[in-house]
């Protein structure tokens, strides 16, 4: 077993989780580790570490509040699977699409998600900038998530174009929060959003700030939103 100390660190994060999803981490851990070593995934490959800072960090971003059951939910981002396939694991009801612009990233979570028997996943290969305007995908999903993509101004024009009206953008996010949240007041008002909520979050033996972002879409976002790849980032709103 390689998470030896997976339940106590769960129960330590107050994380109600059944045998079978122990296993079902185990299972993700043990591919996470052997891709690794051919594929740069992560650069955290010890078990206890992997436990807090990938499975129980990436779970601090759900509450029931914003995720209903059987929501369709995009995983911005997502490498090697993060914060998606904890969800996937914890809450298999939901909808779950990959999207990542590294096709081998998502061929790896194409196995992980076979392998812990998680029937509800898509898979999206592009950039962020460009597959908001397919009309399949514009304001289409309940819930989109990011952790460590890029920072707030710029994610969120990224992002919000997912949002369905209703919806949530939700943002994983370190110490920089604040300076993020008050760069990103334009953004928000121009993409048609609103901070709803910033929760702080703490992880076993860590004591690291971790702030999860919810922002709720009010209004559609315009057209020309996301702009081409680079812009963003060269510009924030
Ligand atoms: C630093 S990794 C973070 C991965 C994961 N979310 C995590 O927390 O471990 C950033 C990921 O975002 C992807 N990415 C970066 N820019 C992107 C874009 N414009 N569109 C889609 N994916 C992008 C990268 O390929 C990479 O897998």
């Amino acid at each position: 077993m390689f998470l030896c100390n997976g339940k106590t660190l769960f129960a330590e994060a107050q994380v109600a989780i059944s045998e079978l999803q122990l296993e079902k981490f185990e299972t993700f851990a043990q591919m996470l580790i052997e891709k690794n070593r051919v594929m740069n995934l992560t650069a955290i490959t010890e078990a206890d570490e992997v436990t807090v800072k990938h499975f129980i960090d990436s779970l601090t971003c759900y509450d029931e509040t914003f995720f209903a059951a059987g929501a369709s939910v995009l995983d911005l981002g997502t490498g090697a699977g993060f914060p998606g396939i904890p969800l996937a694991i914890m809450h298999d009801d939901l909808k779950i699409t990959f999207f990542d612009s590294l096709q081998k990233r998502l061929n790896f979570l194409r196995d992980v998600t076979t392998a812990i028997g998680y029937k509800n996943a898509s898979f999206l290969h592009g950039r962020a900038e460009e597959e908001a305007h397919k009309k399949e995908f514009r304001e289409f999903f309940d819930v989109v998530t990011a952790r460590a993509v890029a920072r707030l101004p710029v994610l969120a024009e990224w992002a919000l174009p997912y949002v369905k009206i209703g919806g949530t953008f939700i943002a994983l996010k370190g110490a920089a929060y604040e300076e993020e949240l008050k760069n990103a007041v334009n953004a928000l008002k121009i993409l048609g959003a609103e901070v709803e909520s910033v929760q702080m979050k703490s992880l076993p033996g860590l004591t690291d700030i971790r702030a999860v972002i919810y922002i709720k879409k009010v209004k559609e976002s315009p057209f020309e939103y996301p702009r081409k790849p680079k812009v963003a980032a060269k510009n924030p709103l």
